[in-house]
């Protein structure tokens, strides 16, 4: 019989499923060196958010096939790890929602009205109503962070008590923000207009320390900030001054950068004004049934053989065709986060080309690895082989599928076309002899690189020089090239550069980039 390792605490509905295929072991409060001496006897692992899979971990665990994390977010998970060794990582993207909602909502209502200082105050044999003169949510400005799943509950709800809203989200279309009531703005006026702000985005390099001291400084003095989302999001310190100062209204957290929080956190000796709970937003009983379920009826499925249903890092196809089709998937992924970063979010339309010996094939699945890259940048690990086509939809993402098995300048190459915020964009890739993934051609202009982690692209005029500038540009700013690739249709005309980077480019340097004469367009992008 397998043997599943519960390594956090888990609703007995999801064990009750795991013991109909296994042996389990609920072993909870295990340190890292602890994990990995137990974890190869295990072929499964389910976890929630308290424990940490590392690297180490994973190489440990010889026969483990899969890692089951009963929630959404797999940031507790080293996924490329897991990738490398095959062992299929699973979530439940949806199981929590309605309660992170619903907390965020709680949060918004008790901050305003000072529900937890008041209940304090009573329990110690107090009666004062003086100290707790709120404020009502009614036709107040509610600026929503991210319009996702949580986002749009949030939205609805908040609708209902009659407030206004308005939303920042790069990647949600107009008709969608219109559906759910919201204008879209951008992030500025959002700050500058909000009585409250609540957040629902994930945490990436793009938005770690979205909330800084910069920011509070844009916001009404009467603000209110509500982050159920992810620690990290908001500068903790300047949060915490911008409280003792009067200069926002309050707060309320649920994450936290670090979890649990510090014990000298500043934050832990704010008063009235800041509301704090131990990361709790999934933490209903539905939602804890919901995610248990979920997650091990996928390891159950695992296994069995069968294919899981919400794999972030490998789709759930049964292994022989998944062989067959698994490098590209890859390469559909690789294209799919390219073209979705060259049109700039947005995307109404993707068409998908399949050409050569792809186009023999099955092509649902790799329409979805495409949509799977499109939405990675927006969704990150919400994002999975089974979603991917319902998000598309709900985004408003027209998709158009064809196939040209006469295009035979490689085996089987793919093509992707984009219509986003930057206008039309295209990229081809095909597959090498040995798999290996290359970008054979970007807005019809023929190149030939392997997707690299940072990219940078430039739109530019063909003359003597501009290489070299760009060159000298990236070393004065301390960026190493890996390599470098031009593609041109004449002579002189409009050409491309794609250049593979060692490190992230710094900020401001794509504006130097742009002032270097001839360069029409450049981006950046990462893979
Ligand atoms: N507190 C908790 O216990 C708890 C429970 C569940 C989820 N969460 C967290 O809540 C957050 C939202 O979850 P969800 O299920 O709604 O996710 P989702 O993927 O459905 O929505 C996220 C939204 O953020 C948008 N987005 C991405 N990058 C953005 C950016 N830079 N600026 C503005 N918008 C951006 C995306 O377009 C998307 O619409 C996640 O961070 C998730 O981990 C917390
Ligand atoms: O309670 C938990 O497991 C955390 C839930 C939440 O942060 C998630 O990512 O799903």
């Amino acid at each position: 019989m397998p043997k599943v390792l519960v390594s956090d605490p888990i609703d007995q509905a999801g064990l009750d499923i795991l013991s109909q295929v296994a042996q389990v072991d609920v072993k909870t409060g295990l340190s890292n060196e602890e994990l990995v001496q137990i974890i190869p006897e295990y072929d499964a692992l389910m976890i929630r958010s308290g424990t940490r899979v590392t690297q180490e971990i994973i190489e440990a665990g010889n026969q483990l096939k899969i890692i089951g994390r009963a929630g959404v977010g797999v940031d507790n998970v080293d996924v490329p790890a897991a990738t490398r060794k095959g062992i299929v990582v699973v979530n439940s993207p949806e199981g929590n929602t309605i309660a992170a909602a619903e907390h965020a909502l709680a949060m918004m209502l008790a901050l305003s009205r000072y529900i937890p200082d008041a209940n304090h105050s009573v329990k110690n044999g107090k009666w004062d109503r003086k100290s707790y003169v709120g404020a009502e949510v009614y036709k107040k400005t509610l600026g929503i962070v991210g319009l996702g799943k949580i986002g749009s509950h949030v939205a609805a709800a908040a609708k209902a008590l009659g407030m206004k809203l308005i939303a920042y989200d790069p990647f949600i279309s107009l008709e969608r923000a219109d559906h759910l009531g919201c204008r879209l703005v951008d992030m500025d006026l959002l700050f500058r207009e909000s009585d409250y702000i609540t957040l629902h985005i994930p945490k990436t390099s793009e938005t770690a320390n979205l909330i800084n001291a910069e920011a509070l400084a844009k916001m009404k003095p009467t603000v209110r900030i509500i982050n159920c989302a992810r620690g990290g999001i908001i500068d903790e310190a300047a949060l915490a001054e911008a409280l003792k100062e009067g200069r926002i209204g309050g707060a309320a957290l649920d994450v936290y950068e670090n979890e649990p929080l510090e014990a000298d956190s500043p934050l832990r000796s704010l008063g009235k004004e800041a509301i704090l709970t131990p990361h709790l937003g999934a933490s209903t009983a539905e939602a804890q049934i919901n995610v248990a379920i979920d997650v091990a009826e996928q390891i159950r499925d695992v296994l069995l053989g069968l294919p899981a249903r919400s794999a972030v890092n490998i789709p759930g196809l049964y292994p022989d065709a998944l062989e067959k089709l698994r490098p590209y998937l890859q390469l559909a992924e690789n294209l799919g986060n390219l073209v979705g970063q060259l049109a700039g979010g947005r995307v109404e339309l993707l068409t998908v080309r399949l050409q050569g010996e792809l186009a023999d094939n099955n092509s649902q699945p790799i329409v979805v690895a495409a949509l799977k890259g499109l939405l990675s940048q927006a969704l990150r690990e919400r994002v999975n082989y089974v979603n991917a086509s319902i998000e598309a939809k709900e985004r408003g993402i027209r998709i158009i599928e064809t196939r040209d098995g006469s295009i035979r300048d490689y085996t089987g190459s793919l093509h992707l076309e984009a219509k986003g915020a930057l206008g039309d964009h295209s990229v081809t890739g095909a597959l090498l002899g040995d798999g290996e993934i290359r970008i054979t051609d970007i807005d019809e202009f023929p190149i030939n690189v392997p997707p690299t982690h940072h990219m940078l692209f430039t739109r530019h005029r063909d003359m003597p020089g501009i290489i070299g500038k760009i060159g000298s540009l990236l070393g004065s700013f301390n960026v190493n090239i890996a390599s470098m690739q031009v593609g041109r249709k004449i002579v002189r005309g409009d050409a491309v550069m794609v250049l593979s980077l060692d490190d992230p480019l710094p900020e401001g340097i794509l504006a130097e980039i742009m002032k270097v004469p001839g360069i029409r367009d450049a981006y950046t992008v990462m893979l």
